[in-house]
């Protein structure tokens, strides 16, 4: 069997979002299940809006997401691979030139929804005079009026009757490629073998499907995910910059919740914590995708977070925690800690209670007087908790809520975290009593 052969190909003209990473990791996943190739290749033949800073971050991202790519390719580099196609396109009658102006388009556009071919019929004379005239052709692909079907691996059966499309401007009057034909000269050069793209592009598959063959090539299969959208159902765009990869970045979050969560949304199967992404090369199946939109909700990605971590074993941790600044947290109060973050970052809170210093809340200093003097000796463990409390209560009389409170709140300052049982040995008993006392500490 011809092994698979696979493109992530975005354009560099802004920061790439969450509905560009959920094709990127669905080609990747691809790929890596079967032992294929992933090329990351970028479309940046729009010279004016591409920038080697969005390039970059592309990048950047995808190295992020753990989502590497086995080859590179820029379409700037390859304009002698479209000038050699679109010759051969020239050559075989299918690409035509063109001299309407844009103001003549837009009045045929209010009479035919189709182009009329009225190029078609000028004669050589008709061409000389007008570019005599100072008018530069732009190019139109001649589609073959007919049903285009192909068995989509995301849709099922499909198809697109191009007898009810324009012929597509493939070059434009100042001689540059449109993306619809720089797009199959590349997958037919780089020997791609399905293209798994995002729904915005179904409506192209047909004139594409066509321009494969004119080139003498046997179309790829298709597959198209559908396009995300935000949690209030509104679309995404790089220009936009809404729902950047990047942002997500800086706020902190884990990029195996990234991927987790957007190889799971539009599937309909239960959203379960995967750590490694060799995990879900396992259960890839672009055939669970439905056609609906999916909605990128934040807070789900957030609860899905804070799930991973609360898995994550401390030896995985230590590189993220040395990531956010972190690298002095060790095992233990990792272990103590992690339960109780959504964010890894949150977990410097718990290393400055129990390490650092805080300043204590200490509503009854009198109360706290009286557990300091009961304070079991050092050193404190997983017992000492119980032991101090009975002690604390016999001493007091108090139970319940208004025993422990006091002390949660007089040891850590604040009134939720992890199990106090827990906290005391990480807190150590100089401390503790330091902090009963009302000092910093
Ligand atoms: N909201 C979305 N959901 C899923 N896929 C998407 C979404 N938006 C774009 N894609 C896909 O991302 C890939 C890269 O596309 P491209 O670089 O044109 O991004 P774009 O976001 O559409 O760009 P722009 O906003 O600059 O027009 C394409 O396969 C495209 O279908």
């Amino acid at each position: 069997m011809m092994s698979v052969r696979v493109r992530f190909a975005p354009s560099p003209t802004g920061r790439l979002h969450v509905g560009n990473i959920y094709i990127a990791l669905n080609n990747w996943l691809f790929a890596r299940q079967r032992n294929g190739h992933f090329l990351l290749r970028l479309d940046d033949t729009d010279t004016e809006r591409s920038t080697p800073e969005f390039a970059q971050g592309i990048e950047t991202d995808l190295r992020w997401l753990g989502l590497t790519w086995d080859s590179f390719a820029r379409q700037v580099d390859r304009i002698a691979d479209y000038d050699a196609a679109a010759d051969k396109l020239k050559a075989s009658g299918r690409l035509y030139p063109c001299y309407e102006s844009a103001e003549e388009l837009a009045l045929k556009r209010k009479i035919h929804r189709v182009y009329d071919r009225a190029a078609l019929k000028l004669s050589d004379a008709d061409r000389a005079r007008l570019e005599a005239e100072g008018k530069r052709p732009h190019w139109r692909f001649k589609l073959e009026h007919r049903r285009v079907e192909w068995n989509d691996l995301v849709r099922g059966a499909e198809h697109i009757d191009t007898a009810s499309q324009s012929d597509p401007v493939l070059i434009r009057e100042n001689g540059t490629y449109l993306y619809t034909f720089t797009s199959v000269v590349d997958d037919i050069a780089l020997g791609m073998t399905h293209i798994i793209r995002g729904a915005d592009h179904v409506t192209n598959t047909g004139t594409q499907t066509q321009i494969f063959e004119a080139l003498g090539a046997k179309a790829p299969e298709f597959a198209h995910l559908p396009l995300l959208v935000d949690a209030a159902g509104e679309g995404l765009s790089k220009r936009l910059g809404s729902l950047s990869i990047s942002d997500l970045r800086d706020q902190g979050l884990e990029p195996m919740s990234l991927n987790t969560y957007l190889a799971h949304i539009g599937t309909g199967v239960p959203l379960v914590v995967k750590p490694h992404l060799e995990d879900l090369v396992k259960s890839h199946d672009l055939s669970k995708f439905g056609k609906s939109s999916p909605r990128f909700d934040p807070a789900e990605l957030l609860h899905l977070n804070a799930r991973l971590l609360h898995l994550l074993p401390f030896e995985e941790a230590k590189t993220h925690l040395a990531g956010v600044g972190l690298s002095d947290v060790d095992a233990a109060l990792w272990d103590v800690a992690r339960a109780n973050v959504e964010k890894i970052e949150e977990i410097g809170e718990w290393q400055r209670i129990c390490r650092g210093s805080i300043a204590p809340h200490i509503a009854d200093s009198a109360f706290a007087a009286l557990a300091a003097d009961v304070l079991p000796q050092a050193p404190l463990d997983e017992g000492s908790w119980k032991t101090w409390t009975e002690a604390v209560k016999a001493a007091t009389g108090r139970k319940g809520k208004d025993l422990f409170m006091p002390l949660r709140q007089a040891l850590t300052g604040l009134d939720h975290g992890p199990e106090m049982r827990l906290l005391l040995p990480l807190i150590g008993r100089d401390k503790t009593l330091r902090r009963l006392r009302g000092e910093t500490a």
